[in-house]
């Protein structure tokens, strides 16, 4: 997967130089360009907002740069290939485990994260017409930039490609992963040493009766989301549950 991401801080995105994402580029599984903005700007002040038509508060991100930076790192890839590109916003549709997959793939990223109150509309346009446009919001809550959300988006995409994960089935049983688990959320986990500061391991864990065990995991993960996430019991398919979870 070729993944790109424009930005006016290319700093913050050296943590996909490091871990997971970082072998994954050294192995050559991820080829990963971080492009500044500002490098398609031509004024001496390399201006990239100007305030909002209409009025209001805060300031909008100029269409010309964005239009040339895309313009180039389209152009920059093989003759007739599109990417698909991901605008992080928090007006966009949420991010989830299922877009997640979807992306993973995909051949080919490119990464808008904006400042300030966003881009000028008019770029969302121009490249919708030409490319699958997707405007996604990682969560109900405030933050300064899309960068952030690159990062997040970045590592639940690119955790899902062949290779890069040790375990292949590790994200198999993921906390939303669907299938096995129904969209669960996952329990406790436990590891050596059998006791630490008077606190034990459950005796099932110990037993080495799988299928006990897997049993107290469901109950426990059962458990977890009623606790946590009780809509993600509401709206899952009721085929999904047996007789001895409607017992939880
Ligand atoms: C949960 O918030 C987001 O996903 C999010 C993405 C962006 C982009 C911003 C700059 O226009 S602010 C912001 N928040």
């Amino acid at each position: 997967m070729r993944l790109d991401v424009i930005t006016i801080f290319p700093e913050y995105l050296e943590p996909l130089n490091v871990s997971l994402v970082g072998k994954a580029r050294a192995r050559g599984v991820l080829d990963v360009r971080v492009h500044d903005l500002r490098d398609w700007t031509h004024d001496k002040h390399h201006t990239v907002d100007d305030t909002p038509y209409g009025g209001g508060p805060g300031m909008v991100m100029k269409p010309e740069p964005w239009g040339e930076a895309l313009d180039s790192v389209i152009a920059s890839g093989a003759d007739d290939a599109r990417p698909v590109i991901v605008v992080p916003t928090p007006s966009g549709k949420p991010f989830t485990q299922r877009l997640a997959v979807e992306l993973s793939a995909q051949p080919w990223l490119v990464f808008t994260p904006a400042r300030y109150e966003g881009i000028d509309r008019r770029v969302i346009e121009e490249y919708g017409d030409r490319c699958d446009v997707r405007e996604v919001s990682i969560g109900d809550y405030v933050l300064a930039g899309g960068e952030a959300p690159v990062l997040v988006m970045v590592e639940a995409v690119a955790r899902l490609l062949p290779g890069v994960l040790g375990n292949a089935a590790s994200h198999q049983d993921d906390s939303f992963a669907p299938g096995v688990m129904a969209d669960l959320l996952e329990g406790p986990v436990y590891t050596k040493p059998p006791e630490w500061r008077g606190r034990g391991i459950p005796e099932v864990l110990l037993s080495g009766h799988h299928g006990k065990i897997a049993r107290w995991r469901r109950d426990e993960a059962l458990r977890r989301t009623a606790a946590n996430r009780p809509d993600l019991i509401e709206r899952a398919d009721p085929a999904a549950f047996d007789k001895k979870d409607r017992d939880i």
